[in-house]
């Protein structure tokens, strides 16, 4: 058995860090272990005071001042930063004993889950046997009522998958703020969402053709008939990864929470039986790792 945690994704203003606060109630409410890792160099306020603040390491505002950077690349430089000082997180997170969830909230700039190497190395470094030894799970938020037509959630699919195929931990997603879902369209609407599979796209296809339209949903991923074999070819892609599911969270509904969380427990529990260890010697991280 190691110590488990959870790291949390997703574009700015999913609800990273109201998901993370109801974990964290969610989990003191059941006498249950938990230690909060704050990763977001600009974050103020917390509900839960976070038991690790990169902001004690370094701040956006102030690399920002006197490196006289803009707020992507002071978030880029605060990751190397933090890269290179991983004896700020393995000092916190090491004397932690196996029954602790570690719960990571990540910022919200997409690209450091899509396509540069740096939370690839932290998670290399956090999950690496006989170093911190960590099981993670990756859980990555998406806005319900962003996604509600088809071209944002394939969009915002492809930035999941984009993040499983980086991160290469269980990995859930999650359709957050569903309390703002109104009415019986809406819900209609989101329940395809939620569990879909490429034939939204051919349904959309045909309605426009036929020149009917659904309320709150009339995109296709790209508009024209000479897009629809790439449409089709993209849906196919993320069918093919089995990653149309999303689990529906309202956080003010405790159950959804708590289902969330036994899903996060599934998930490192399952990975724990499958992956065979990984020797230490494979996995240390060599130069190219680094941005
Ligand atoms: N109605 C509703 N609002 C929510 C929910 N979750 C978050 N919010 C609101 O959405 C806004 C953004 O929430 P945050 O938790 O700060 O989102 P975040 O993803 O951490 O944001 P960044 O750190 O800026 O990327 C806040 O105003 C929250 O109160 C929810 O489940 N329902």
């Amino acid at each position: 058995m190691s110590k488990y945690g959870v790291v949390v994704m997703g574009p700015a203003g999913a609800g990273k860090s109201t998901f993370c606060s109801a974990l964290i109630t969610n989990l003191r409410n059941n006498r249950r272990s938990c230690f909060y890792v704050n990763l977001d160099p600009a974050a103020e306020d917390f509900t839960h005071e976070p038991d690790l603040d990169i902001k004690d390491l370094i701040s956006l505002e102030d690399v920002m001042e006197e490196m006289g950077l803009g707020p992507n690349g002071g978030l880029i430089y605060c990751f190397e930063f933090l890269l290179e000082n991983l004896d700020f997180l393995s000092d916190a997170l090491d004397p932690l004993s196996d029954e602790y969830l570690i719960v990571i909230d990540m910022p919200g700039q997409i690209e450091l889950y899509t396509h540069i190497p740096i939370l690839p190395a932290l998670v290399k470094h956090l999950t690496r046997t006989g170093a911190l030894d960590i099981r993670l799970c990756a859980a990555y938020l998406l806005e319900a009522t962003f996604v509600i037509d088809s071209a944002k959630f394939f969009a915002g699919t492809l930035s999941a998958m984009s993040a499983m195929i980086m991160l290469e931990v269980p990995h859930i997603n999650i359709m957050s703020k569903m309390d703002l879902v109104k009415g019986q369209v809406g819900k209609r609407q989101m329940k395809r969402f939620l569990d879909a599979d490429a034939s939204i796209l051919e349904e959309e296809e045909a309605e426009e053709d036929d020149g009917s339209t659904n309320p709150g949903d009339t995109q296709t991923l790209m508009k024209g008939k000479s897009f629809n074999r790439l449409n089709k070819a993209v849906a196919g892609l993320i069918d093919s990864f089995g990653m149309v599911s999303y689990l529906r969270l309202d956080v003010q509904d405790e159950d959804s929470v708590a289902a969330i969380l036994s899903y996060i427990d599934d998930a490192i529990q399952f990975h724990e039986a499958q992956e065979p260890k990984e020797p230490i010697e494979e996995m240390e991280m060599g130069d190219e790792d680094l941005p």
